[in-house]
């Protein structure tokens, strides 16, 4: 459950960046404190801010601006990526594609999954089996995004030890058959400014995306730097303002960590409205479980939430596969 926060807590991760993997982390003091604020901070908010990340700042940047220029390109030059269930759902799709709850989103994206080979998950990864579809005429676009996903890869594992270390205290819990082989998703998504979304009288349509939890472990966002359109959901249901701070990444709790802490940390519900007259784009990394895990609640996390399991067991992929398969109707 989360609480009636106001604000989004800013998390200086460096000391556990540069020492997770140390033996004998676990009682470094700047580490202690790093782990400490990233319980509260899930706790409360499901949602926090990390600095101290290590990512280049050139590279965060430089993601975006790709992003920027590949949403400029001609309507036809975009669909030569379309994304198709028989591409796996990846590629791009138009604004108004993606459905949230029964409403469509006033954004376009490009959605890319780590590799899914024939058969390698059998019936469970089927809908997913496929190889990502990078524009064409920007001859940097994917190995830019593929270097960029392979550092959130080994952030997210970084946070993921301090995560697993204050739930259980061992930080490999949340590795091996939970997420030792993790999947990925990388949305680029672009948000048309206010402008052109509200042309005519109708403002039903504004919602860049609607209410919803990610459906992994952890996320981490990284969003133009000048615009105010990413909103949270505290307890009493008002929404809270998660502006962009330079050098930062947002990150959030996702379904599968909510399952696997019992409900100790939510997967808290979140939206996107740009009211800005500018483009927003935004580069969200969701680092997820194996794709075929079993999740359900720790033991350890039991104990803490007074006993009671609150959830069965869920198998990533195939909570995966129904939400693709619900966000393109
Ligand atoms: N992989 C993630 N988390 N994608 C988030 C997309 C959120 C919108 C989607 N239509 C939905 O209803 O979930
Ligand atoms: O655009 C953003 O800031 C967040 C996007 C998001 O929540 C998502 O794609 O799951
Ligand atoms: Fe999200």
């Amino acid at each position: 459950m989360t609480t009636d926060f106001k604000t989004i807590p800013i998390i200086d991760i460096s000391s556990l960046v540069s020492k997770c993997d140390e033996p004998g982390m676990a009682q470094d003091p700047t580490v202690c404190e790093v782990v400490k604020q990233l319980d509260q901070a899930c706790r409360e908010a499901g949602f926090f801010y990390v600095r101290g990340h290590g990512i280049p700042d050139s590279l965060i940047k430089e993601v975006k601006s790709l992003a920027h220029k590949f949403f400029h390109l001609p309507y036809e030059e975009k669909l030569k990526i379309k994304m198709t269930p028989a591409a796996g759902y990846r590629g791009y799709q138009r604004v108004g594609e993606n459905v949230t709850k029964g409403t469509p989103d006033m954004h376009e994206a490009i959605d890319c999954y780590k590799e899914v080979t024939p058969g390698m998950y059998g019936a469970l990864g089927k809908p997913m089996e496929g190889c990502n579809q990078w524009p064409l005429n920007l001859p940097n676009f994917k190995s830019l995004m593929e270097e960029y996903v392979s550092l959130c890869t080994d952030l997210s594992r970084k946070i993921l030890r301090g995560i697993a270390l204050t739930l259980c205290g061992s930080a490999d819990a949340l590795e091996g058959e939970i997420g030792g082989n993790p999947f990925w998703v990388l949305r680029i998504i672009g948000y048309p400014d206010v402008s052109s979304v509200k042309g005519h009288d109708s403002n039903e349509n504004d919602i860049g995306c609607g209410a919803h939890p990610d459906y992994g472990l952890l996320t981490l966002v990284n969003q133009d730097d000048d615009i105010t359109a990413l909103e949270v959901r505290n307890m009493s249901g008002e929404w809270i303002a998660a502006p962009p701070i330079p050098g930062t990444f947002v990150c959030n709790i996702g379904d599968m960590l909510k399952i696997w802490s019992n409900g100790l940390y939510d997967s808290t519900l979140h939206r996107v409205v740009n009211n800005s007259p500018k483009y927003r784009v935004c580069v969200a990394y969701f680092h997820e479980p194996n794709f075929d895990a079993a999740i359900e609640p720790s033991e350890f996390c039991v104990k803490k939430t007074g006993g009671t399991r609150r959830s069965g067991k869920a198998v990533y992929g195939e909570h995966l596969v129904s939400k693709v398969q619900t966000n393109f109707g």
